[in-house]
């Protein structure tokens, strides 16, 4: 866990709870609400929603029959064995699956209510609300204050909004501002893994998505990195929602506040909060997946 403000908060909330027994004694309890608990504390509304949905790559199914109601501002992690369909998924929210000519979709996949396959649907426009962060940092060639203005300027936003101050935000967002703000015009290239990393993030919330993708957005980096990753993802559920693909069971117990279970296949066994999947699941497969029977 990371000192930043989540956890500061997390800190405050662990209290000692007084319960007045018939008689007036006070029995002390300690309860420690930590992130997850309560994160899972308290319904949000459903951003994106599957239903029945099936890709197939030509005549192989990637997905099957998949329905799932992912809560805003939370984190979901998506895990399951290799090839069972998580980033098939992950791509088919944004409409990434659009570019694999062989791909194809059937079923509902709504993004606020509004199924993202209808045909007056933008993919470009829809893919600023939900934004993608990918296994490899891959800044463009640019400099640091390009790559995060990038975004903007193709909106033709450059205008109407103060550049410098909107790059600032979202350097800051991405935990990278005090680390890169006396060299913004290096070229992005020049940075660390992790700091690329934070930097395809600042790209991505330069834009104000709603929801950000990652897929295995720390497995290119070291474990000091990718700390700050899982930190920084902590923090963004504040304003987005952050839907994550990932190898690393232990991540996703770390830092998602629900998890989905896919196995071979691309059936989703099961979907619940992060510490039921991970301590009690109702699925055997998913029991014996979390403990290494398989996969
Ligand atoms: N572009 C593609 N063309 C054809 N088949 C594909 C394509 N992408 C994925 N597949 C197939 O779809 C299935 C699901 O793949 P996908 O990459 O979604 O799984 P995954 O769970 O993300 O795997 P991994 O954990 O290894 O990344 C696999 O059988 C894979 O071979």
């Amino acid at each position: 866990m990371s000192s930043n403000t989540s956890n500061e908060r997390t800190a405050s909330e662990s209290t000692t709870e007084h319960h007045d027994t018939p008689d007036d004694t006070i029995i002390e309890t300690d309860v420690n609400v930590d992130r997850d608990s309560r994160r899972a504390i308290g319904h949000t509304e459903t951003i994106v929603r599957a239903e029945g949905l099936n890709v197939y790559y030509g005549d192989d199914r990637a997905l099957s029959d998949v329905s799932i109601e992912i809560p805003e501002h939370r984190v979901t992690a998506m895990i399951g064995p290799s090839g069972c369909g998580k980033s098939t998924f992950l791509r088919s929210i944004n409409r990434m699956n659009d570019r694999i000519s062989a791909a194809r979709v059937e079923g509902e996949l709504s993004f606020r209510g509004k199924n993202v396959y209808d045909e007056d649907v933008d993919p470009v426009a829809l893919r600023r609300k939900i934004g993608q962060v990918f296994q490899s940092p891959n800044p463009f060639p640019k400099s640091i204050y390009d790559n995060v203005a990038y975004g903007l300027r193709v909106q033709g936003k450059a205008d109407e909004v103060d550049l410098d101050e909107a790059v600032e935000h979202a350097l800051r967002g991405a935990a990278l501002w005090d680390e890169v703000k006396d060299q913004l015009d290096e070229s992005g290239l020049d940075l660390s893994g992790g700091q690329q990393q934070r930097l395809c993030i600042a790209r991505a919330i330069a834009t104000d998505p709603e929801v950000i993708l990652m897929d295995e957005p720390t497995s290119a980096l070291d474990p000091v990195a990718a700390s700050k990753i899982e930190d920084l993802v902590d923090d963004l559920v504040e304003e987005y929602t952050v839907i994550i693909v990932t190898h690393n069971m232990q991540q996703a117990a770390r830092i998602s506040d629900r998890t989905a279970v896919f196995l071979t296949g691309g059936e989703l066994v099961e979907f619940d909060d992060t510490a039921k999947i991970f301590e009690n699941p109702d699925d055997d497969r998913v029991e014996d997946y979390i403990t290494g029977k398989f996969g």
